[in-house]
């Protein structure tokens, strides 16, 4: 079977600045996936290029087969795209901009689809509400349905939920998750971890315009993850004094209210002891300690940060 996504060693330069190197994976069809990193990491370019929005400077993006930019117009058929910015013709009506957008794909009967989509989406009672009367959130979903007017296989999400209320955040998870149990390729950027962790089966990391891990949601949260180890101290010169093996375990660390803070993040829960009885033979003064299970929050921030530990922080109260 075709992937539905096939990104080859994209590069996209902005005169001096790479803003995707060399990134390669696939998505299979299916999938829900989900494509994480910082601001400026990369992830609206990479997303632009699937859509065919953006040009890469070398390498290409295949979406079900058909070369993004060589093949845009069948390419852009497989593919329904919800950007982060609402842009839409304000004196449209919600119906009007959906069957506009059907236009743009050759399809002049459309309505019964049409109504469909705007029923799952709660804006059956809007359709001929101006699209400049409707809230924001009830824009997004529109955006939404504009992105799935044409069936297409596979639908990028460029942050769907950004700045939208819990009660939108629900009715699109609904939406999206009954699409994909029907079979859609799912791809989505997010700044919700929380999102990611329960949606998506595989996720990609992008850190300054490159892949830096990708792998089973499972699988980067066990080999990443385990367990968080918080510990609240009142005198922490013993920081400088700790091993550098337990220094390279500190995630963060942070004054709260005059005690220092330090969040550790173990691959293994044996480690905890290891941790606490360093701290103590530091001469540390342990005030409260507490114990969980890491989320990929902590996964991302971890990556993201990679090798900094106590470094910068310096380790003093
Ligand atoms: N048209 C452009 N011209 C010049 N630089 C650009 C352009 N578009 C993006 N960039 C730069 O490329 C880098 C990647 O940007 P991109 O928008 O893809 O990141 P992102 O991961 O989507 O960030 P965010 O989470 O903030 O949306 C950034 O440094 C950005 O400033």
């Amino acid at each position: 079977m075709k992937a539905a996504i096939e990104v080859g060693h994209v590069v996209k330069r902005y005169g001096d600045l790479t803003a995707l190197n060399d990134v390669s994976f696939s998505i299979e069809q299916g999938e829900f996936f989900g494509l994480l990193g910082p601001n400026g990491a990369g992830k609206t370019t990479l997303i632009s290029c699937m859509a065919g929005l953006v040009r890469p400077s070398s390498g290409a993006v295949n979406i079900m087969g058909f070369d993004a930019h060589g093949d845009y117009q069948h390419a852009r058929r497989q593919l329904g795209m919800v950007p982060q910015e609402l842009a839409f013709d304000p004196f449209f009506t919600v119906r009007d901009t959906l069957r506009w957008q059907s236009g743009y794909f050759g399809l002049n009967k459309n309505d019964a689809w049409i109504d469909e989509l705007l029923h799952h989406l709660g804006l059956s009672d809007k359709a001929n509400a101006n699209m400049r009367q409707l809230s924001g959130g009830m824009k997004r979903r529109v955006l939404v349905a504009q992105a799935l007017v044409h069936r297409p296989p596979v639908m990028i999400l460029d942050e769907p939920t950004a700045g939208v209320d819990v009660e939108l955040r629900h009715t699109l998870w609904q939406f999206i998750s009954r699409l994909h149990k029907e079979g859609h390729t799912i791809v989505l950027t997010t700044h919700y971890l929380e999102e990611a962790e329960q949606l998506c089966g595989r996720i990609a990391m992008l850190k300054k315009g490159e892949l830096i891990a990708l792998d089973r949601t499972s699988t980067l949260l066990q080999q990443l993850a385990g367990v968080k180890l918080s510990i609240k101290v009142y005198n922490s010169m013993f920081v400088a004094a700790l091993p550098a093996d337990v220094r390279a375990l500190c995630a963060q660390a942070q004054e709260v209210e005059s005690q220092k803070k330090l969040t550790f993040t173990l691959k293994k829960a044996h480690q905890v002891e290891h941790v606490l009885a360093a701290v103590r033979m530091a001469g540390g003064d342990i005030e409260d300690v507490a114990v969980s299970q890491a989320d990929l929050e902590e996964v991302f921030v971890r990556m993201m940060q990679a090798d900094s530990g106590l470094n910068g922080l310096g380790g003093h109260a």
